[in-house]
């Protein structure tokens, strides 16, 4: 953080940013192809950031649990990174940007199965498809990896997203026999995605996200205890990826207006991360047209603006 930048200057820009967000209110619409989404109620907003010393910082709804969605496929992918050998992560699932939705079919066929990276379904599909295949109650794994990274015992999986997604599985089944008629994925599909709806269906607030990924500004080290979560090379591996896959085909603009790496996800929910400096989370559940919350994405930029960080120069 620039020397000139006090706590008291973060809490105050974090308040005008929470009070300028209903500006925003109305713009976009919640994800409606999973029920259980379409069910909350749009116009919120919260906003978090966590320093490198893990202190928290927060405005409005920072404190209100959401779906975390895609969010999940960073949380599959560090505990990939973590378990397995790495070579056989990147022999199923490449690194490079899409250009495509994140539920895109047609590259998975052009490209024999193998998902352009694990931010989109089918490259988070394959990641669960490892896990599922080399850890036993990944689910668990899952949850218990979110608890420590957040520090918040109680976070939960809300079941009926869970269950809407199983019951509205189509698009993500589709994508994952796909993989399988091409050898790259092994397991059960339905096993597959119970484990991937579960990830998506963890609850959690935006102070919850900016404490659970604050290691990724601190490379690799948890602020909190100073335990490694990744190694410093795996840390601006997964932050590099972030910059250039983390928003789909949005990824591109996100860099452009907002210069981190980031993820998103259709609850609403980005975090991004400051390298050295800080993890920062928003959340408003109303969508623009790549998935991503229109919001959200205004608050960001602000928050870059006001903070003036510029990894990117
Ligand atoms: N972009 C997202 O957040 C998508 C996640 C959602 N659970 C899906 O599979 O479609």
């Amino acid at each position: 953080m620039p020397a000139s930048f006090d706590p008291s200057a973060l809490d105050d820009l974090l308040t005008r940013i929470a009070r300028d967000a209903p500006r925003h209110f109305g713009e976009g619409n919640v994800a409606s192809y999973i029920p259980a989404l379409a069910e909350v109620v749009p116009d919120q907003f919260g906003i978090a950031v966590c320093d490198v010393a893990g202190r928290v910082y927060r405005a409005g709804a920072a404190d209100t649990p959401f779906s975390i969605q895609s969010i999940s496929k960073l949380l599959n992918l560090i505990i990939a990174i973590q378990h397995l050998d790495e070579a056989d992560i990147w022999q199923r699932v490449g690194r490079e940007p899409s250009g495509q939705a994140f539920n895109s079919i047609v590259q998975l066929e052009v490209e024999r199965g193998i998902p352009r990276n694990p931010f989109i379904n089918a490259g988070a599909l394959l990641v669960t498809d490892l896990l599922v295949s080399r850890i036993m109650s990944i689910h668990w794994v899952m949850r218990e990896l979110a608890r420590r990274l957040a520090g918040n015992p109680a976070l939960a999986f809300d079941t009926r997203v869970a269950s809407s997604e199983m019951a509205h599985k189509a698009r993500n089944a589709a994508l994952a026999y796909l993989m399988k008629a091409y050898g790259n994925l092994h397991g059960e599909v339905d096993e597959v995605l119970d484990v991937y709806f579960h990830g998506c269906a963890l609850s959690m607030s935006c102070v919850d996200v900016a404490r659970a990924f604050a290691f990724l500004a601190n490379r690799g080290v948890h602020p909190d205890d100073g335990s490694v979560i990744v190694t410093p090379q795996q840390n601006r591996q997964l932050n590099a990826l972030l910059l250039t896959c983390g928003l789909y085909d949005a990824a591109g603009d996100f860099a452009w207006r907002v210069g981190l790496p980031g993820k998103s996800g259709v609850g609403g929910g980005i975090v991004a991360i400051v390298p050295g400096q800080m993890s920062l989370c928003v959340w408003s559940p109303r969508l623009d047209s790549y998935g991503n919350s229109v919001a959200g994405l205004r608050a960001l930029e602000t928050l870059v603006e006001g903070l003036g960080v510029a990894p990117l120069g």
